[in-house]
């Protein structure tokens, strides 16, 4: 008798067990169709010894109805489904989701219908037929996309279509991707690139499990560095996935990797079209897909063949996914090297303190780059103490900033303001009652978003127009803005240098890899002269004309109850400076700070990196904090208040006792309301040696909930609010 246990893609039933009909084969892996009642739900076959469940009689078992045209998930990435689930407290079903992310891609091959022109004329010409058959010369593509670059509607086409002028033809949505070159166009690396370079691509060729930390200055070449085992991995025909933080960087990184390779990586994130996510799915599960280039749901994509995982600017916090299951993918790629047995390059400027910790401890090989590449020189820090350089009212840009401004802008160099804050203004008031802008749903403030002219809620994406009128008093023109947004700033050096061309990035102005790569090129030509920016434009680009970095407030992230705030303030300063004087003109970095004796900031005006790392650590050893212990959140929430604090108030009556481990709370969160759901928070600090899913898992499996009540765990939170 041929039966076989099966992991069902939906997060609320256990392991199913089916009958294996005669001639299919299901060998632990293949992805099949099993039927459930009268549907039909997609399955995984996984060794029956690892999935308890319950044991279903022989001739109760329904047969599955159909293995599905994929190659099966391999041994290496079932553990990691399994260890991601076991270790972020996620069901295995979510976990597995996040491998089968193409519905489409599971159902086989498939053709789709494009279009192009076939020489014949419309009986009738119109104007915009015309204008259209001229635009589509050469082009084909499907009529939704010729209506595009035609810059018409998909009805002309039809018509055109209809008229025998434009020809429809099967193309296979599955074709495969142009071949990258490892040797296309090798650059010239210096000793330290090349030793480092040297270190990377040995691993590759071992094909061991080997991580490593890439630790650069900015400006050091990293990338070039990591390309050099990538060549390496293409050469030995087998895969690398490379994980980037935004995807308003791939557009900069996706140029080099072409320059480099001769052919663009194959893209993966959650903005692709359905039929480009099919398309990439097949290509990496087939082994079809040598480099991929994605956001961290790239990292549980089944590859046929991987050899190398690569985490540029792996400190970033975007790294952490937190809803659904929260991972960190910074940790989950090291695991993933360790189950494919492969090296894994994680690469940054400012490590984690956990990775360094790693590194010190000799868990992963450091490789260091101490040195600007080509000879550029790390740029001069300097604070300016905004309790002496008070601003004017209103202002924000002390003095000494905006001469600094001027000064680039007589010489044609560029600047870049950095605020972490977007928008106008984050709060708004009215003069006359006092009354304060608040998201109905959320307990936060709604942001002023002058460009747009609207108020928006950055945590749910509510959004209402400003009223010509207070809607609590009634009194008209009176809202007041208080507090700087990048916009404001913005508004602020165009008033002060009316000459100034200034460009505001944040993810509201570059959203799309297309507006990126436009505001790459805007930058690159000269057609602007002051960026304003968010973390968005901390990191990676690269502007050789960029020589002033001024950042706005190095205090906003040290206010809040953020247990790495000092750590996340020292990475997103020394990553801002680090866009400065990158190439031959030198750099110079203006902090304005209210504070600028507190140890962040003096480490960073002193470049002190290693005393401000050491005494980061010695404070997260003394709190017992990571990576000395361990923390785990768990958040309740409801849309009835009631209902949130009573479930949070028996989880900590439920709690369990143990010396080597602290709980605090239940407390309400402070984001004590998100989209319309009370949260109530509590918080878990525990020594290394304990075992803290099984424990967590004993302690919230005893308890049920009524049906509104929603309870999420967080191991190794990011986010404290
Ligand atoms: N061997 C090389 N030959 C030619 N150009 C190089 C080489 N190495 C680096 N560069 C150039 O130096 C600049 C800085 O390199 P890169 O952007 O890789 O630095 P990075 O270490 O990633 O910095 P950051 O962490 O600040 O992003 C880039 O313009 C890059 O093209
Ligand atoms: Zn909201």
């Amino acid at each position: 008798m041929n039966r076989v246990r099966c992991l069902v893609l939906n997060a609320a039933l256990g392991p199913l067990d089916y009958r294996v009909p005669e001639g299919m084969v299901a060998e632990p892996g293949q992805v099949v169709e099993c039927p459930l009642g009268p549907r039909t739900v997609v399955g995984i076959v996984w060794e029956a010894e690892r999935l308890p469940g319950a044991e279903v009689p022989a001739e109760k078992l329904r047969p599955l109805r159909a293995a599905m045209p994929i190659p099966p998930l391999s041994a290496a990435l079932r553990r990691l489904i399994e260890w991601t689930a076991d270790y972020y407290c996620a069901p295995l079903a979510s976990v597995a989701r996040m491998a089968l992310s193409s519905g489409g891609a599971l159902r086989g091959p498939a053709t789709m219908t494009e279009y192009r022109l076939s020489g014949g004329m419309p009986e009738r010409m119109t104007a915009q037929r015309e204008a259209a058959i001229e635009a589509l010369e050469g082009e084909q593509a499907t009529v939704r996309e010729l209506a595009g670059i035609a810059g018409v509607s998909e009805a002309v086409l039809r018509g055109l279509v209809s008229h025998g002028v434009l020809e429809p033809v099967g193309v296979d949505c599955d074709r495969p991707y142009p071949r990258a070159a490892p040797d296309h166009a090798q650059p010239d690396l210096s000793a330290e690139q090349q030793a480092a370079a040297d270190i990377f691509t040995d691993a590759v060729r071992a094909k061991r499990f080997a991580p490593f930390l890439l630790d650069g200055v900015t400006g050091s070449g990293k990338t070039e560095t990591y390309f050099e085992p990538i060549a390496e991995a293409l050469r030995l025909g087998r895969q690398v996935l490379v994980l980037l933080p935004e995807i308003a960087l791939t557009e900069a990184f996706l140029t080099r990797f072409e320059e480099r390779f001769g052919t663009a990586p194959v893209l993966w994130h959650s903005a692709l079209k359905s039929t480009e996510r099919r398309r990439a799915w097949r290509a990496i599960a087939e082994g079809g897909a040598q480099v991929v280039v994605g956001a961290r749901s790239a990292l549980f994509l089944p590859y046929a063949k991987l050899g190398l995982v690569v985490v540029d600017e792996a400190h970033e916090v975007s790294f952490k996914q937190d809803d659904g299951v929260r991972y960190n993918a910074r940790d989950v790629a090291v695991m993933r090297g360790h189950f494919e047995r492969i090296p894994v390059v994680l690469a940054s400027a400012t490590p984690a303190l956990e990775s360094l910790a790693m590194a010190e401890n000799g868990t992963y090989t450091r490789v260091e780059l101490p040195r600007r590449f080509g000879g550029a020189q790390m740029p001069s820090i300097t604070t300016i103490d905004l309790t002496q350089e008070k601003p004017g009212r209103g202002a924000w840009l002390a003095e000494p900033l905006i001469a600094a401004i001027a000064e680039r802008l007589e010489r044609g160099e560029q600047s870049l303001l950095f605020l972490n804050r977007r928008g106008y203004a984050p709060l708004t008031l009215c003069r006359n009652c006092g009354f304060r802008f608040k998201c109905p749903n959320c307990s936060a403030w709604l942001v002023e978003h002058r460009f747009s002219s609207r108020l928006a809620c950055h945590h749910c994406g509510h959004e209402t127009a400003p009223p010509p009128t207070c809607p609590e008093c009634g009194e008209p023109d009176c809202l007041v803005a208080c507090g700087p947004g990048v916009e404001r700033i913005a508004d602020e050096v165009a008033d002060r240098l009316p000459e100034a061309r200034v460009f505001v990035a944040t993810s509201d102005t570059l959203n799309s890899p297309g507006r990126a790569a436009q505001f790459v090129a805007q930058v690159e030509s000269g057609a602007i002269d002051v960026i304003v920016g968010t973390q968005l434009v901390t990191k990676g680009f690269h502007f050789p004309e960029l020589t002033l970095v001024g950042v706005v407030d190095a205090d906003l992230g040290l206010e809040g109850g953020d247990l790495r705030a000092a750590e996340r303030t020292y990475q997103q300063v020394a990553q801002v400076a680090g866009r400065a004087g990158r190439a031959s003109k030198p750099g110079e970095v203006l902090i304005q700070t209210r504070h600028p004796d507190a140890p962040v900031i003096a480490a960073l005006a002193s470049g002190d990196r290693d005393g401000f790392y050491e005494a980061e650590t010695e404070a997260r050893r003394m709190a017992g904090a990571p990576p000395f212990g361990r923390w785990a959140a768990i958040i309740v929430s409801s849309e009835e208040e009631d209902e949130a604090r009573e479930a949070a108030n028996r989880i900590g009556a439920a709690r369990p006792r143990h010396d080597d481990m602290a709980i605090y709370g239940p407390a309400p969160a402070p984001l004590s309301l998100l989209r319309g759901r009370y949260r109530y928070r509590l918080l878990i600090n525990a020594k290394r040696s304990v075992e803290l899913q099984a424990i967590l898992r004993r302690w919230l499996g005893a308890l049920h909930h009524t049906a509104g009540v929603r309870v999420n765990v967080d191991v190794d939170p990011y986010s404290f609010v």
